[in-house]
């Protein structure tokens, strides 16, 4: 269902960092799970194709994103993904209506006379979202910008969903709802998704195999149910850290 091959150096003044991230899946919906620095936003957004590649082959369900050897190479909206960004990477100065049209009709950013397209305002009375259209983000909650990030991601109707951190900015309370709140649009819709966590707890609820990255490259991958285990077996009941053993260290979060 999904096959990454990725190669890239990324280089910063004096550092260099290599992303060596090669996997192949056939769940439907995976997690790569690391420490920080281990290269899962870079792969989130080379399959996004926000990042350029020093080569490697992408392909979901089938269909070639991105071949060096083959000379492919689609453009991010060719590619036709739904990216909910860590910080949900809404448009400031746009309006909750123009932030979800965003990418679906070029120049859709005067929303008056016009009618949303009837994809988009499924997400939009989905997610409860009609009385904020005209808010701009500074305007809104937490929960409320990310189901509005959804929304912008769900109406081009993505062939594959990405997810960095969907829950990371959100507080504890909101966290636990729009974590079941997300598992359940996964039980409706058919998309296969890609998930970023720090948290076996989404990985529980979300995932379906786990792959463990580290300094650019997949260690290995476990069942989400594993990870938690593994997790909560180096925890002591005082919340510290007890074991550094190899395997234990391997799954340990930032
Ligand atoms: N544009 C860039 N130029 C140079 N180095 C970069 C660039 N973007 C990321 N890096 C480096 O690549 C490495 C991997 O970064 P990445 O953002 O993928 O980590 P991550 O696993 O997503 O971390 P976190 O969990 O903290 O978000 C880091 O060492 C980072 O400093």
């Amino acid at each position: 269902m999904i096959s990454l091959d990725i190669h890239r150096r990324v280089e910063a003044g004096t550092r260099a960092f290599d992303l060596d991230v090669s996997l192949s899946s056939q769940a439907r919906r995976i997690a790569l799970f690391g420490p920080s620095g281990a290269g899962k936003s870079l792969t989130i957004r080379a399959i996004a194709g926000l990042l350029r590649l020093d080569r490697g082959c992408i392909v979901v369900n089938g269909v070639t994103l991105y071949d060096s050897d083959r000379g492919i190479a689609l453009s991010p909206q060719a590619r036709r993904l739904g990216y909910l960004q860590q910080d949900y990477g809404l448009f400031p100065h746009l309006t909750v209506i123009q932030n979800i049209a965003f990418g679906l009709t070029r120049g859709w950013l005067n929303p008056r006379g016009r009618r949303l397209p009837e994809v988009a305002r499924r997400w939009v009375d989905a997610f409860d979202l009609d009385a904020i259209l005209n808010s701009y983000p500074s305007e809104i909650s937490g929960g409320q910008k990310q189901r509005v990030a959804l929304a912008r991601a769900l109406s081009v109707e993505p062939r594959l969903l990405l997810l960095d951190e969907p829950l990371a900015a959100l507080d504890a309370g909101l966290r636990v709802r729009m974590r079941e709140e997300l598992a359940a649009l996964q039980s409706r819709l058919d998309i296969p998704t890609i998930l970023i966590t720090h948290d076996p707890q989404d990985a529980v609820m979300l995932a379906d195999q786990v792959f463990r990255i580290r300094d650019g490259r997949i260690e290995g991958d476990c069942t989400p149910q594993g990870l938690m285990a593994a997790q909560n077996a180096t925890i002591s009941p005082s919340g510290q850290s007890m074991t550094p053993s190899m395997t234990l260290d391997a799954l340990k979060i930032a």
